[in-house]
């Protein structure tokens, strides 16, 4: 049984395929928050910028079986069109995604891609693995694509990072419209990211474009 809060056709908005037309796929739940407002502040990671409670987001819900989820995000693709990509998050999509998915989708056409906290393990498969680390203690997928950091993290210093297996490493600034008052950095993150990505080349600027566009 797969739980879904919600799919859509959208424009990757981060990271290195940025622009890129997309099948997003956003899994319910996550293993570093609850997603209740009440235990953000204890949470292990606490500047979630997503709703993944629950089914009731566009075209969510729950599928008993791989076909059965295939078939209902593979019809948000224009149809008679290739390319196709699919962008599995959530949530924390290493919950729930598994290898009969993986193949269900390839079996259809698609480059699967992920973006994952990498506190979990990974099924084989997945073309572009992008990890976000969170909490460096838990992270456990320590090669991939790209690495995609929210900056800044108290305690979390880019440079930790660099000596990990990534062949893209990108800084992305922290959207801080969902901190409490008592959480907000006394900096503007774009400003800092832009900075430190100039001085620290081995980085390069993540933009939430989607955000700008206001699309999903
Ligand atoms: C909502 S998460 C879901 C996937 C997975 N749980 C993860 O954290 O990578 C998708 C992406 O949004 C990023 N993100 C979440 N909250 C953000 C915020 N407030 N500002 C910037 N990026 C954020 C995450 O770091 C991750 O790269
Ligand atoms: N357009 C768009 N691009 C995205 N890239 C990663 C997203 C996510 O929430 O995982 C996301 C998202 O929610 N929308
Ligand atoms: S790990 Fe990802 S989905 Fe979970 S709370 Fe953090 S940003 Fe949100
Ligand atoms: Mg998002």
């Amino acid at each position: 049984m797969y739980s879904i809060k919600e799919a859509f056709y959208s424009l990757q908005g981060e990271g290195a395929h940025a622009g890129r037309p997309a099948l997003f796929c956003r899994f319910t739940g996550c293993n570093l928050w609850s997603g209740l407002e009440k235990t953000r502040s204890q949470s292990d990671c606490q500047f979630c910028d997503t709703d993944f409670i629950g089914t009731d987001g566009q075209n969510g819900g729950k599928f008993k079986t791989a076909s059965q989820l295939r078939s209902h995000i593979d019809a948000l693709w224009p149809s008679g069109h290739g390319y196709k990509y699919v962008v599995f998050t959530g949530g924390e999509p290493a919950l729930q995604l598994d290898t009969s998915l993986i193949k269900e989708m390839k079996d259809h056409g698609y480059m699967i891609a992920i973006e994952t906290n990498g506190t979990l393990a990974l099924p084989d498969g997945i073309d572009w693995i992008c990890v976000s680390p969170k909490t460096p203690k838990k992270l456990v997928i320590t090669k991939g694509d790209e690495l995609k950091l929210v900056y800044p993290q108290e305690q979390l210093d880019p440079e930790q990072f660099e000596t990990l297996d990534f062949d893209n490493f990108y800084l992305q600034p922290m959207d801080q419209g969902h901190l409490s008052v008592d959480q907000i950095p006394l900096i503007n993150t774009q400003e800092a990211t832009l900075h430190y990505c100039l001085s620290h080349p081995r980085w390069r600027l993540s933009l939430q474009t989607h955000k700008m566009l206001n699309i999903d």
